[in-house]
């Protein structure tokens, strides 16, 4: 890895590098935060420098986020470590799955009331959706007017009351499909900085996971992986993160966990 991405015009094959975002303050604090617009904590930007560190000798074309600010930031971050300018494109199609009504409530304290196992069936599942956040819910209002939606069209009636993993994939996969496969098709070295369970879809995609192969799979926050793809986008080589194993099931125990109440 440390000799950097091929040229991937000049190849058959396409190297795709994929991070979720540095550790966002809801991270940090365990709480759900899907389309709530939660800052990058210390530590993720710490994280983020380092994902920057790691990257530096490659030379991307273009990078792909979100329009939520723990991944646009880490995308910065990102940026000025590697000393790069590369075309950034924000998507909210790459957004995080709607959390619906869980949005804000803290994780352990949600399992307490309502029993681990519904709890990691909601945050787990393929299919099955969080209850719906509705109008009186106290951080509606502040995901609905978010400036950076509306700046890119994103109005009130686009957003989500709530979204499962296949919700969540409906529309990461035409994105993968209609604009960032053709780009990788034609040879750009890309790289996606976006989210938990935006990532998870387009993995399950990728690897063609099954619905129980996916739901036990877990993305830390600030570990680049990457793959190699064949010209139809099928991988060459699964997924290749860039830490060592023990750093690896550490972090992926952490964010499989339901945390504390504390944090
Ligand atoms: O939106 C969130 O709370 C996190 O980004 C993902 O949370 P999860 O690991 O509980 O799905």
């Amino acid at each position: 890895m440390a000799d950097g991405n091929p040229c991937n015009v000049c190849s058959a094959q396409h190297t795709v590098v994929f991070v979720r975002h540095g550790e966002s303050e809801w991270n940090r604090r365990n709480i759900f935060c899907g389309w709530y617009d939660a800052d990058l904590s210390e530590e993720g930007v710490e994280q983020a420098v380092k994902i920057g560190e790691q990257l530096k000798d490659f030379d991307f074309d273009i990078i792909y986020t979100s329009l939520l600010r723990r991944a646009y930031d880490s995308v910065e971050m990102v940026l000025k470590t590697m000393g790069k300018t590369i075309t950034v494109i924000k998507a909210w199609q790459l957004n995080e799955r709607h959390y619906g009504a869980l949005t804000g409530l803290n994780k352990a304290e949600t399992a307490e009331k309502y029993g681990l196992e519904k709890v990691q069936i909601w945050r787990r599942s393929y299919d099955v959706l969080p209850p719906p956040m509705e109008k009186d819910h106290h951080l509606y209002n502040a995901i609905v007017n978010n400036p950076v939606f509306l700046q890119h069209g994103i109005e009130e009636k686009d957003i989500p009351k709530t979204e499962s993993l296949k919700t969540t994939l409906s529309r990461v996969l035409p994105y993968w499909e209609n604009v960032i496969g053709p780009v990788i098709k034609e040879g750009k070295r890309v790289l996606i900085i976006a989210h938990g369970t935006s990532l998870r879809g387009l993995v399950k995609h990728i690897d063609s996971l099954s619905e129980e192969e996916i739901m036990k799979l877990n993305l830390p926050t600030g570990i680049p992986f990457s793959y190699t793809l064949d010209k139809n986008l099928k991988p060459v080589t699964s997924r290749k993160f860039f830490c060592d194993d023990e750093t690896l099931k550490r972090e992926v125990e952490k964010v499989a966990g339901i945390g504390t109440k504390e944090q």
